[in-house]
């Protein structure tokens, strides 16, 4: 599903993010990736994504090498990717409902199924009593569950985060957890960046480590 072999990343000014890596994930796993602070985790997820494009090696998610990519494929690719980033990118001037339709918009899905399909991914974060609500009304743990709504509802196969309860509190991070192994329950591939030893602990082996680049 996601397997990287000797997967290297080297950005412009030549300092090596990522060093001869390799893994596999499975479909359905769910998987975290740790290490300190410049270790190369958002490297690796943006790769994954196919932000990033690898400069050695090679690295192919849901059958697709994303080394040998042409550019024009790379929104195919990333249909069946849901991804929450630490700081959303929520519209502010739109509500919580319009926020998850979004991407249902971009791939034109007509207007009543999309909001069915946007009522049930709020549901699932437990935000449907706010569909109607700005972003800026809504705590730092529900816009956090709103963005978590917006990455799901494309029906993706990987849901993939990046340092998701970085800004939360200990209570909010666990209700965001929660949310992630639910949907890793009923068969999607999560794989999650994270600083937060209480995930790290609670799956661990299913965790990959990264030190300077490389992998422990
Ligand atoms: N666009 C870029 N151009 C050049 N160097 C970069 C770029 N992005 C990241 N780096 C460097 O690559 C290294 C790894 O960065 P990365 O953001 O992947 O680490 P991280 O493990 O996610 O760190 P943090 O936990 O602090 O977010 C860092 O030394 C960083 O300065």
């Amino acid at each position: 599903m996601i397997v990287a072999s000797n997967l290297s990343k080297r950005y412009p000014g030549g300092y090596e993010a990522v060093q001869d890596v390799s893994f596999e994930i499975s479909a359905g796993q769910m998987v975290f990736i740790t290490g300190h602070s410049g270790a190369g985790k958002t490297t690796l997820v943006k790769l994954i994504a196919s932000i990033e494009r690898p400069t050695a090696g090679s690295l192919v998610v849901n059958g697709q090498n994303l080394s040998a990519l042409r550019r024009s494929a790379i929104p195919y690719v990333r249909r069946h990717l849901g991804m929450v980033f630490q700081d959303q990118k929520l519209l502010f001037d739109r509500s919580a409902l319009d926020n998850v339709l979004l991407p249902l918009q971009i791939v034109g899905m007509p207007r009543r199924e999309s909001i069915r399909r946007a009522q049930a991914a709020l549901d699932k974060v437990g935000l449907l009593a706010r569909e109607k609500a700005r972003p800026i009304a809504l705590s730092g743990g529900e816009q956090q569950r709103l963005a978590i709504a917006r990455a799901v509802v494309n029906r993706p196969t990987v849901l993939l985060a990046d340092e998701p309860t970085g800004n939360l509190d200990a209570d909010s991070a666990t209700e965001i957890l929660e949310i992630f192994a639910d949907f890793h329950r009923v068969g999607v591939t999560v794989v999650v960046a994270t600083h937060d030893q209480n995930w790290i602990e609670r799956y661990h082996p299913n965790v990959l480590r990264l030190d300077h680049g490389r992998l422990l």
